[in-house]
């Protein structure tokens, strides 16, 4: 380590080596679970997993919903890596370290992230138990200059200057599309843009105004610095939120949204979220490795 925040490439390539030294699993794709959506790591057979706090180097799970695990397995004879809990920067981990895991992950040799998060909706036309296909996403964070990608440049990861257009696979975003269709889930299938804000406040209704002008569909705490990261060193990215809520936008609202809610939402869609995921990576053009 460099200094208290920083990480330089050894580190991620420590991590990255006892990973590999403790599984024969070679994945390809790796999926973040968002809050309340840990079982989508349940589906994956011949499991190797690894509580965080066991990994060297690894950040700590420290939010409710969040096991802190991660799990290496097979989906439909596809090789997967999945965090069973995500790193938040209102947790007061530095971005360096909410991203630690995608940079890991992209030395294990992870072609593809899928991220997925909770998030509540600001576009009219969504309902609670929604499915949201992210299009893109409003790095709030990221624009006030907070930005995992921040100090020096690591060349052997990726450029400077990235860009971040297209960062969200079309060909991924349509095989899903695709898929719930052929589930008979379409009617709660959305495509659209989630905003990341810092957290760890819910958003107040003037702020959920201005989110509603700016054209989000979508709100949460996270997401953004794992994708950008992950684009940065050109890992495909796929990600989905689950609308757990509708955000506050009325001051006739009595309303009021909680943690507790979020996950009870979460727990509702997990089934299908599980055989969507599912569908997505046996879908996928993957070669395996073994090691
Ligand atoms: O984005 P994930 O990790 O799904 O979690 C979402 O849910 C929590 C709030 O209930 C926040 O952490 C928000 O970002
Ligand atoms: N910021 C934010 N994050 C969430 N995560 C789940 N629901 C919400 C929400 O309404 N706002």
């Amino acid at each position: 380590m460099h200094s208290k925040d920083q990480i330089c490439h050894e580190d991620y390539q420590r991590t990255a080596d006892w990973l590999l030294s403790q599984t024969q699993h070679r994945p390809k794709v790796a999926i973040i679970c968002g809050s309340g959506l840990g079982m989508l790591a349940d589906a994956l057979k011949c499991q190797d997993s690894f509580k965080y706090s066991d990994i060297p180097g690894f950040p700590q799970s420290t939010v409710k919903g969040h096991a802190g695990r991660l799990v290496f397995g097979e989906l439909k004879g596809k090789t997967c890596v999945c965090m069973q809990g995500r790193f938040h920067m209102y947790e007061g981990h530095s971005l360096s370290k909410v991203t630690f895991p995608v940079r890991v992950f992209k030395l294990l040799g992870v072609e593809t992230l899928m991220v997925t998060n909770a998030a509540g909706s600001l576009a009219d036309s969504y309902n609670c138990g929604d499915i949201m296909i992210i299009r893109d996403h409003i790095n709030f964070p990221g624009l006030a200059g907070l930005n995992p990608l921040s100090g020096p440049n690591d060349d052997k990861f990726g450029p400077r200057f990235p860009p971040m257009s297209g960062v969200y696979d079309k060909s991924l975003r349509k095989m899903a599309f695709d898929i719930c269709k052929s589930m008979g889930v379409s009617q709660y299938v959305q495509e659209g843009v989630y905003c990341m804000v810092g957290g760890p406040n819910f958003e107040s209704i003037a702020e959920a105004g201005l989110l509603h002008k700016l054209g989000v569909d979508a709100v949460g705490m996270s997401t953004a610095p794992e994708v950008l990261v992950a684009s940065h060193c050109g890992m495909r990215v796929f990600g989905l939120s689950l609308i757990t809520n509708k955000v506050v936008k009325s001051y006739e609202d009595n309303e009021s949204v909680s943690h507790e809610a979020v996950l009870e939402v979460s727990k509702m869609r997990s089934e299908t979220l599980q055989a969507l995921v599912t569908e997505l990576i046996s879908r996928m053009d993957i070669n395996n490795n073994t090691a």
